[in-house]
């Protein structure tokens, strides 16, 4: 190593240091050797395909800074990546960036061994969106913009207890689990975010499982495994999200199994998702998921109306939108299928309005639903509340208008009688008349006899609740 590279890297770190936090300085730039300095082209040794990769994807801005800070302007910088092939030497290839060329992956390649050029780098993907930092983080994924409901409430205080003490707590690892679109990225990355801005400086790592998968096969390829496995041994919590993904893939989970007891055995924190309870996993190792076992477990949950209604807001909000009252509880009493899709709706709808330069109320929001939900009924009448009420209580369409007196259809009966008076314009005779032609003191007992329950029986009056939010939705 020259003393002159050497003096104009330390000038050049004294630079960087004031940019970037101090856990990122220890592990990003103290493994940087200075090699040479020819003119102002300086050369620095980084420890793997991938520390150069990381480096030109996270830290570019800052080495643009120091070396023209300390070089002047036509600073150079250029990388001497120590390949590793196993028990043979480490010999260093060169990748050369033209000063302004930093970040451009097409960029020259000249290598001191022809074989390494031809290599395909171990490398993260391009993280691409902007929103993304060096930990993968989505900056808006907080647990501010995160709505607490029932759907919801343990996996987030699980998680905010993880983040207030990152590989301490019992809930080693956490794992999340629940359907498609219901949070579980937003949930883990918002704990990453909190840990990653806290008062340690601790180095937070989220990834897809798939990505991880892909990583560990370019590694295999390039002969890097070794430094793909040095990586993730370094973090401090791993995020890792649908673990699913690795079913099947016996060498990734082999080398996650490793990487996994590395890490907590360092009581370094893993949090993970799945779309699926651990038990149903399928084509996992045992071992693996006996592991995930060892923290907790915490499911999420399709959000009721009422969080529904304030994720909606939420999301106004940050959009900086109005949207009527009624329009919000249309959308959160119609959209009950996952929160992305309640999201991707009202994206749709703020669109409509904006390209056709309308204000946002019911007719538009129904108009919109209508593409984007096929078969919706927008109108409430018998047919429809006999047809709802018999699948609520699971009884058959025909037994409603039947002689049938067994205790449950009876009561299903007078219910859909009930709404029938309440959400349509037919006579007393008229309903009595759809229900198998009964007389219209049938339907008043009927009507007398649903009130009554609901003073008396909790459990009925909230089913009967349920039940009129899917007519009221209709009825708009
Ligand atoms: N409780 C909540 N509060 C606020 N926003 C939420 C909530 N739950 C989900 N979202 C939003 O819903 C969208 C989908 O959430 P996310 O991507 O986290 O779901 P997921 O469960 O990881 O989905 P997938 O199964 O496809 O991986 C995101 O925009 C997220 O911000």
């Amino acid at each position: 190593m020259s003393s002159e590279a050497s003096a104009v890297w330390n000038e050049c770190l004294r630079v960087i240091e004031q940019h970037v936090s101090e856990q990122s300085f220890s592990t990003w730039f103290k493994p940087i050797n200075p090699v040479k300095l020819e003119g102002t082209s300086l050369t620095i040794q980084v420890p793997s395909q991938f520390f150069y990769e990381w480096l030109e994807d996270n830290y570019i801005q800052e080495l643009k800074l120091a070396i023209k800070t300390v070089l002047g302007q036509s600073g150079r910088l250029e990388y001497a990546v120590v390949v590793d092939r196993g028990n043979s030497a480490n010999q260093p290839y060169v990748v050369s960036y033209p000063q302004g060329n930093h970040g451009n992956k097409k960029a020259n390649v000249t290598s001191s061994d022809a074989q390494d050029q031809k290599k395909s780098p171990f490398q993260m993907e391009s993280l691409g969106d902007e929103m993304l930092t060096q930990s993968n983080l989505n900056p808006n994924y907080t647990f501010s913009t995160y709505i607490e409901g029932d759907c919801n409430r343990l996996a987030r205080s699980a998680g905010f207890a993880v983040a207030t003490k990152p590989g301490i707590t019992s809930f080693n690892p956490l794992m999340v689990y629940g359907g498609v679109g219901l949070g579980k990225t937003h949930l883990v990355q918002a704990i990453g975010n909190e840990i990653k801005n806290g008062p340690e400086d601790k180095f937070v790592l989220y990834v897809s499982s798939e990505k991880f998968v892909n990583q560990f096969m370019d590694s295999i390829k390039d002969g890097n495994v070794k430094s793909f496995t040095n990586f993730y041994m370094q973090v401090d919590v791993l995020i890792i999200d649908d673990i699913q993904f690795l079913a099947g893939k016996d060498r990734t989970q082999e080398m996650f199994f490793h990487i996994f007891n590395h890490l907590h055995q360092s009581k370094k924190q893993i949090i993970m998702t799945s779309d699926c309870p651990p038990r149903d996993l399928k084509g996992l190792e045992e071992r693996l998921l006996s592991r995930f076992k060892w923290g907790l477990t915490a499911d999420l949950q399709m959000p009721d109306f009422e969080t529904r209604v304030a994720i909606i807001r939420r999301k106004m909000q940050s959009e900086g939108i109005f949207i009527p009252d009624d329009v919000v509880e249309y959308l959160a009493y119609t959209v009950d299928t996952n929160v992305r899709e309640l999201e991707g709706i009202l994206i749709s709808l703020i669109a409509h309005a904006s390209l056709n330069r309308v204000e946002i109320d019911l007719q538009l929001a129904k108009a919109v639903m209508k593409n984007i939900i096929r078969d919706i009924e927008t109108e409430v009448g018998i047919d429809f509340i006999q047809k709802t009420v018999s699948e609520y209580f699971g009884i058959e369409l025909d037994d409603l208008k039947a002689k049938t007196r067994k205790k449950e259809i009876v009561i299903a009966r007078q219910v859909a009688m009930y709404f029938s008076k309440e959400f349509t314009n037919h006579s007393l005779k008229s309903i009595g008349y759809h229900f198998g032609g009964r007389d219209h003191s049938t339907v008043i007992h009927a009507l007398t006899t649903v009130n009554d329950m609901m003073d008396t029986d909790t459990n009925f009056k909230n089913s009967v609740n349920e039940l009129k939010k899917k007519f009221k939705m209709r009825s708009y």
